[in-house]
């Protein structure tokens, strides 16, 4: 059955409103997320926004785009308080646990990756560090100075807000922000307070630093993303995303940096919006995070996930026991639906339920119609659970025929599997598979040997020919069985 699928739709922060997503170039989607600044455990928080953003970039490649996904760490230059002054994240952390601030950066990331992996988040086509690339952040900031949009002063290095008075389109910010916790001496150089660092002179015993036009320093926080997604990406790429908390000034900056060097910078932006618990931003700064690896002790990462979809990536999700224990029997409702579809496929009959057919169709096509509609994820799983209504009564009615319960499944595995994600097939999964596949195989042929043994044939040939039913073909060889599948 050939259906036409809805166009896409998406929440654009800039323009503020949905509008239809066009690529740049025909069947290829170029997505640019800020990832994570690498000096401490991942937190709820940071998964909210990665399932956000996996889930976009499934449900395109489920609609037959290439997706090219770059996510960067941030591993230099995010100082303390998103400010122009104080200790740099990473070094801090590096001082306080007696580490290389590669070490830092290395440890973190990798328990990120691995933190994402449990949440069955796809890895980034490209991971792209911030120290990896200063060469190009140079030659952004020679070219802004270059095109009088920058200015050196003290060895520091400035985007010069007025020289750009598009600056603010994206978070609608007229007002100065006055910069409350910057220091004297960072104030006097700026010409304006809202000037932000391009690159920052290193003071005495910095660790991270690097030879420049403007002497030994490192890059601003800000720049690293303009260079890196237009190195990747290329001209106007299609998609910039993160959280809301990055809006301003992060994303801004981005803007202003990236269009005053003279390059046309993302076509569209997303925003997540935050994981709270007790109505209060998750965040590393106010201590009232839990982390995935504590979480992971109690909670199946599977119902993370679960938890973090059942809410729309724009509306806030709050986080406590209930909605977990919640999660946790949605998850499990639609798990134990798709497993006995697919304990039941072997055996059922040739033919098709038309009028459960029918009803299946209509979930999928509900599913695809909020999934294109700025990725409603809770419509989503609201079609996924309609869906379960209806199996569920057919299989407690009786037998369902093979083509329809191969719908079923199809319905299950591509949409709350490729799509949300949610049925893992993570590297550790198949790994216990294959080792529980096997020692069952085990057992099985030594259960035929045995009534071969016997001479109990009939027995024999028909635990064979259950086997040859699942795709599992039985060889006897001098060496005695072997199977494959
Ligand atoms: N509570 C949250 N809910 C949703 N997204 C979040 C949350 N906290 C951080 N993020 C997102 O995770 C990404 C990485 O953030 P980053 O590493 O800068 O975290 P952070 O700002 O250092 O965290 P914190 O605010 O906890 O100190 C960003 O896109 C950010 O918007
Ligand atoms: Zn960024």
């Amino acid at each position: 059955m050939t259906q036409t699928l809805p166009d896409i739709y998406l929440h654009d922060t800039l323009t503020r409103q949905k509008v239809k997503f066009e690529p740049t170039t025909p069947g290829r989607v170029g997505m640019y997320l800020c990832g994570p600044t690498v000096y401490s455990d991942a937190h709820v928080g940071h998964a909210k926004k990665e399932v956000a953003f996996d889930v976009v970039r499934r449900y395109f490649l489920h609609r037959g785009y290439a997706v090219r996904y770059v996510s960067n760490i941030t591993d230099v230059g995010h100082l303390q308080n998103d400010s122009d002054d104080g200790e740099d994240k990473i070094a801090k952390r590096a001082a306080l646990e007696q580490l290389e601030p590669m070490e830092v950066a290395d440890k973190y990331f990798w328990s990120f990756v691995s933190d994402m992996e449990r949440l069955n988040v796809l890895k980034p086509s490209i991971n792209p560090r911030a120290t990896g690339h200063i060469t190009e952040q140079i030659e952004l900031i020679e070219e802004l100075i270059a095109r009088g949009h920058a200015y050196a002063a003290n060895g520091s290095v400035y985007f010069d807000v007025r020289s750009w008075p598009r600056y603010g389109v994206l978070s609608g910010r007229k007002l100065d922000d006055q910069e409350e916790g910057t220091r004297e001496d960072v104030r006097e150089e700026k010409r304006d307070p809202r000037d932000f660092a391009l690159w920052k002179r290193a003071e005495a015993g910095h660790i991270m630093r690097w030879d420049s036009p403007w002497g030994v320093g490192f890059p601003g926080w800000h720049i690293e993303c303009s260079a890196m997604s237009l190195k990747y990406l290329g001209e106007g790429f299609d998609i910039h995303g993160g959280g809301l908390d990055l809006q301003f000034p992060h994303h801004e900056a981005e803007i202003a940096q990236s269009e005053a060097a003279g390059h046309a910078f993302a076509r569209y932006w997303m925003h997540n919006n935050m994981l709270t618990i007790g109505g209060e931003k998750m965040s590393k700064s106010k201590g009232n995070f839990t982390t995935l690896a504590d979480l992971y002790g109690r909670v199946d990462p599977m119902v993370v996930r679960f938890l973090l979809i059942s809410s729309h990536y724009r509306s806030i999700t709050e986080m406590n026991d209930d909605a977990f224990v919640s999660a946790a029997n949605g998850y499990r409702r639609l798990n134990e639906a798709l497993h006995e579809v697919e304990r039941r496929l072997p055996d059922a009959a040739d033919g098709e339920d038309a009028a459960l057919s029918r009803k299946i169709a209509g979930h999928v096509a509900a599913f695809e119609a909020a999934m294109s509609d700025d990725f409603n994820t809770p419509k989503a799983v609201a079609a996924l659970f309609g869906l379960t209504t209806d199996v569920n009564a057919a299989l407690n009615a009786g037998a369902v025929p093979n083509a329809t319960l191969v719908a079923a499944r199809d319905a299950y595995r591509q949409l709350g599997g490729d799509v949300l994600g949610l049925f893992a097939d993570t590297q550790d999964a198949r790994q216990d598979d294959t080792q529980l596949v096997s020692a069952l195989m085990d057992l099985v042929l030594k259960a035929r040997q045995n009534y071969r043994l016997n001479k109990q044939y009939g027995e024999a040939d028909e635990l064979r020919d259950t086997l040859t039913k699942v795709g599992v073909t039985v060889e006897d060889t001098k060496d005695g069985p072997r199977w494959r599948r």
